[in-house]
């Protein structure tokens, strides 16, 4: 890791450098598998309860490349909490210190930096009130201001009104502030296009705008390209961030995988194989986006195949490819000939995988209004 006079250097500083920045992965998703978060309320008491699965957790996409430890503080507002009724003997600060200890600890083993997570609020469908919502923020950033975070991330936001509430309280910390919406090319929940999304964020303060969770990752990149040409248009700057579901999900559109008879737990017919996650990353830093990452679905091994697909440009590999080989060059020394033969990118890059289930379809139809046309 490059420190600058001895400080891990931080992500305007990477970002602006030209750096790629590879974003970490999917938590409450994951962690609902793994049996520490229930799915519907999703809300992140595991780092209270179970603080040894986040840290592994943090620890897998540390070693899977990840320059950035988000903190597991995902639907962590009190409004949410206590609307969940999920969890009554842990506090939203309780949870906050937590996590921002255990994303500080491994974040520190790998120079990666901290990202202090705010996301959408119950509060804001319910009373639509800017001083509410506000002072929600608010009180989640005095909480990360007594612990050592390098920036913060809005994140998974449908309403850029909210989101633009969120970037405004954050900037107050003076401490850069990403946004990322789960939106569709569509635009927002009250159809307002990425482009005019982005443009509000900037004015608002955001340093870095982009999309996170919903779709896939191609779409995702195709909304943050429409992001990059409205700021250009507006002749605003800012850094480009994508951190997309791990799930194919082809005929989706404002609702995302929200809408999929799938959700939530059906989808691994949909997961990305490491090989979709190749093109992926390829597409995004094609399309100019330099802080690559993923969001529900995203294994280590999905944050992996970034960090491979870029190595080049990072000019390093990270610690988990010491396990791989790159495009399974390992798989040489397998015992069967047919797979020995395997061990080249060519076969996995043209590969269309089977599903397996005969009697499934190709695709669903997702909840009315949210299907592609
Ligand atoms: N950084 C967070 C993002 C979670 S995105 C959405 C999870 C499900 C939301 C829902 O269905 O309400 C995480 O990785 O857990
Ligand atoms: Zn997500």
């Amino acid at each position: 890791r490059v420190l600058w006079g001895g400080k891990r250097h931080g992500i305007l500083e990477r970002l602006n450098a030209g750096e790629v920045v590879v974003g970490d992965g999917g938590y409450v998703m994951q962690l609902e598998r793994r049996g520490y978060v229930k799915a519907g309320h999703w809300t992140p008491e595991a780092a209270v309860e179970h603080p040894e699965a986040v840290r592994q957790l943090h620890k897998e996409f540390l070693r899977a490349g990840a320059d950035v430890i988000q903190t597991f503080t995902f639907y962590c507002s009190d409004d949410k909490l206590e609307l969940s009724g999920n969890v009554t003997t842990i506090t939203g600060a309780q949870i906050n210190d937590a996590a921002c200890n255990l994303a500080g600890e491994v974040a520190n083993e790998g120079g990666a930096l901290v990202a202090g997570g705010v996301s959408q609020t119950p509060c804001y469908l319910k009373t639509n009130s800017e001083t509410e919502v506000k002072a929600i923020f608010k009180k989640q950033m005095d909480y990360f201001l007594q612990k050592d975070i390098d920036f913060f991330i809005v994140e998974f936001f449908e309403h850029v009104e909210e989101a633009v509430w969120a970037v405004e309280v954050l900037k107050s910390s003076r401490k850069p502030v990403a946004a990322t919406l789960c939106i569709a090319p569509q635009g927002d929940m009250n159809g307002v296009p990425p482009g005019e999304c982005a443009v509000r964020l900037v004015k608002a303060g955001a340093d870095i705008v982009g999309i996170n969770c919903h779709l896939d990752p191609l779409t995702g990149v195709r909304t943050v390209k429409m992001m990059k040409e409205g700021l250009e248009k507006a002749g605003l700057r800012a850094h480009l961030m994508v951190q997309p579901l791990g799930f194919h999900t082809p005929e989706c559109n404002i609702g995302g995988y929200v809408s999929l008879p799938e959700f939530p737990f059906a989808l691994e017919t949909r997961a990305m194989t490491r090989w979709d996650v190749h093109k992926y990353a390829r597409e995004a830093y094609k399309a100019g986006i330099r802080y690559i990452g993923g969001c529900c679905g995203f294994e280590p091994y999905h944050i992996r195949a970034i960090a491979e697909e870029l190595s080049a440009e990072r000019g390093f590999l990270p610690p988990g490819s010491e396990k791989h080989g790159l495009w399974g060059a390992a798989l040489e020394f397998h015992t069967k000939p047919w797979v020995r033969a395997r061990a080249r990118r060519e076969y996995w890059e043209n590969l269309l995988p089977a599903s397996g289930r005969p009697k499934c379809p190709s695709m669903a139809t997702p909840a009315d209004g949210y299907q592609n046309d």
